[in-house]
């Protein structure tokens, strides 16, 4: 049965990285994606913005919406402080299962707990069932059309307090233009566009911040 991207890109990381160095599983799934196949990984020219936004904000408590192979969660966990975790959806259980060996391999399972589940699902779930107060950071980067629905969801189950950043990728390509006019003209958030390139290729697109005012 041949293998699918995800598991080429983990292999390519099992063979090539250094088990227990986030940084370096990070910069070999770029050198795979860059030069071998092409995947919706944040990338290195994003995840620099991704970097910055969470080394601003210090979070204790991470949400992701979109873990796909794990790029962005090991790259999201490497920065995280003593204590701090990260809890990461993601709907595809293949997806899921890479994902899961990846942050094991990179050596930060300890700070990430992978959600399996569509995040309409999991969202309401969050404070019961895994014991989460308030989010200090959430970044999106699941399908472009639930990142409103999903904000909204995340206000309603009181999961954001003042302060609360929100940081969404793709909101150029492939876009998510009800998200931005949902934060844009909505007085509980202020926003920064952060203009940037599609993931390995030559393409615009941007990240939005949101930042949750109460
Ligand atoms: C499956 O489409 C892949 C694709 C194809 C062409 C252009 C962009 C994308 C793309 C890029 C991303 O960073 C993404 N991030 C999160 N969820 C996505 O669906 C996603 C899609
Ligand atoms: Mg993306």
């Amino acid at each position: 049965m041949n293998q699918s991207k995800e598991q080429r890109i983990l292999n390519f990381v099992l063979q090539n990285a250094v088990r227990g160095d986030p940084s370096s599983v990070v910069d070999t799934i770029d050198k795979y994606c860059s030069e071998k196949e092409w995947a919706m990984n944040v990338g290195n020219e994003k995840g620099k913005i991704l970097d910055k936004t969470v080394e601003e904000v210090s979070p204790s408590v991470v949400l992701e919406l979109g873990t796909y192979c794990g790029y962005s969660a090991v790259r999201i966990a490497r920065l995280l402080k003593p204590g701090a975790h990260l809890l990461t959806v993601e709907f595809n259980p293949k997806f899921a299962a890479i994902a899961k060996q990846m942050i094991e391999f990179a050596g930060v399972q300890d700070k990430v707990n992978i959600l399996e589940g569509p995040s309409e699902e999991i969202i309401p779930q969050l404070k019961k069932k895994h014991e989460v107060n308030t989010l200090d950071f959430v970044f999106l980067d699941h399908w472009k059309d639930r990142y409103a629905p999903d904000t909204i969801l995340l206000q309603e189950c009181n999961l954001l307090r003042k302060g609360t950043v929100l940081l969404a990728d793709n909101v150029i390509f492939p876009g998510a233009p009800e998200f931005l006019k949902y934060v844009r003209n909505n007085p509980h958030f202020q926003c920064t566009n952060y203009p940037s390139h599609l993931e390995y290729m030559a393409v615009q697109d941007a990240m939005e911040k949101a930042v949750f005012l109460g």
